[in-house]
């Protein structure tokens, strides 16, 4: 596993490779790889047309959680959307697992959970969960067995035979994250999951979904407008510069392992120097590296708790290249 990273590409912007945290082998293929992508949404009468990514090039290892961070409108979800096929380049590559974007979704390789949860009103709990297995035809028995397993993982085990408005919010958006997993997928994509949560229930959310991950070895790219929350989650934050969107900076996260992190980090000081320096790179300010020692001069723990209370979290930056 290389300790990141990010080099410059010929744009100015950032190219994000695989790195920290997950378990790379020779032969395994990158869980999701984006070369010089760019999304040009086309005019409208006389609207212009919107440059919405501008080449782009990002890879994620099988198991590494990484996080998309930026203004509104930098092309987060562009970007998501495109790794998952619902959208296509304007140009440039994706491939997922190593294959072709598209041929991914049909495999059903990956798994998404978006802000609103996306359940079926009609559908009990146990339903929704099921519903990517139904939709494969995998047998009854089968998918009973998978939706217990499930439930158990989001711990939800006494609300299978509800319906999701019989729910709060936290516990929807739990039963979308099961569902997403309904196939075992080596890849999650989520585009800000817990964004309408209180503070409490997605502090919660964020602790299960780390031992979600732990327990299944998925890869995960998570948009957020929460510092914190991707310094708390990711091997590495990637920030994109304002339209058109770019990789400005990427900071490997030198938090330990998934299955390592708790609620103890939340106050820890690497985490506060890795809040400090993802806030100081959105404002235009990348630090430079340096393993651990570095994150120290992005500003006092101090500094970086009052960024995180302006919006985010995660860990210390474990040394990386910028521009
Ligand atoms: N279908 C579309 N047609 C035209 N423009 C689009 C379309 N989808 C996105 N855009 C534009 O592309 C840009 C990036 O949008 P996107 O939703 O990816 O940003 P974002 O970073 O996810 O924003 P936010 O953080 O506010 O959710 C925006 O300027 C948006 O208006």
């Amino acid at each position: 596993m290389t300790d990141q990273n990010a080099t410059a590409t010929d744009g100015g912007s950032v190219a994000a490779s695989a790195g920290a945290g997950a378990t790379r082998t020779a032969t395994a293929p990158d869980a999701v790889t984006v070369s010089g992508v760019s999304r040009v949404f086309g005019s409208r009468g006389r609207e212009a047309s919107v440059t919405a990514l501008d080449d782009v090039s990002l890879d994620v290892a099988p198991g590494e959680f990484v996080s998309l961070i930026g203004p509104s409108g930098c092309g987060k979800s562009t970007l998501l959307r495109l790794i998952a096929d619902l959208d296509q380049p304007s140009s440039g590559q994706i491939s997922v697992f190593g294959k072709p974007a598209r041929r991914a979704r049909i495999d059903q390789d990956y798994g998404i959970a978006f802000q609103q949860a996306g359940l079926l009103p009609w559908r009990t709990v146990a339903a929704n969960i099921e519903l990517p297995l139904e939709l494969h035809r995998v047998g009854a028995a089968e998918r009973r067995t998978r939706v217990g397993d499930l439930l158990s993982l989001v711990g939800l085990d006494d609300f299978g035979s509800k319906y999701p408005d019989q729910l709060s919010g936290g516990m929807q958006q739990r039963v979308a994250i099961a569902r997403a997993l309904a196939e075992s997928p080596r890849l999650l994509l989520m585009d800000e999951p817990f964004g309408a949560l209180d503070e409490m229930t997605r502090e919660r959310m964020q602790n299960e979904l780390l031992r979600i991950c732990a327990e299944t070895d998925a890869a995960v790219v998570f948009v957020t407008h929460s510092i914190p929350e991707a310094v708390f989650l990711s091997h590495r934050v990637v920030v994109m510069s304002p339209r058109p969107g770019r990789i400005v900076d990427v900071i490997p996260v030198g938090l330990g392992s998934t299955a390592d992190r708790g609620e103890a980090l939340r106050e820890d000081a690497g985490f506060f120097d890795a809040v400090g320096a993802v806030r100081e790179a959105l404002h235009g300010h990348p630090v430079s590296a340096g393993p651990a020692t570095s994150a120290t001069s992005t500003g006092s723990a101090g500094e970086a708790r009052e960024g995180a209370n302006l919006c985010e979290p995660s860990g210390r930056p474990a040394g990386r290249e910028s521009r």
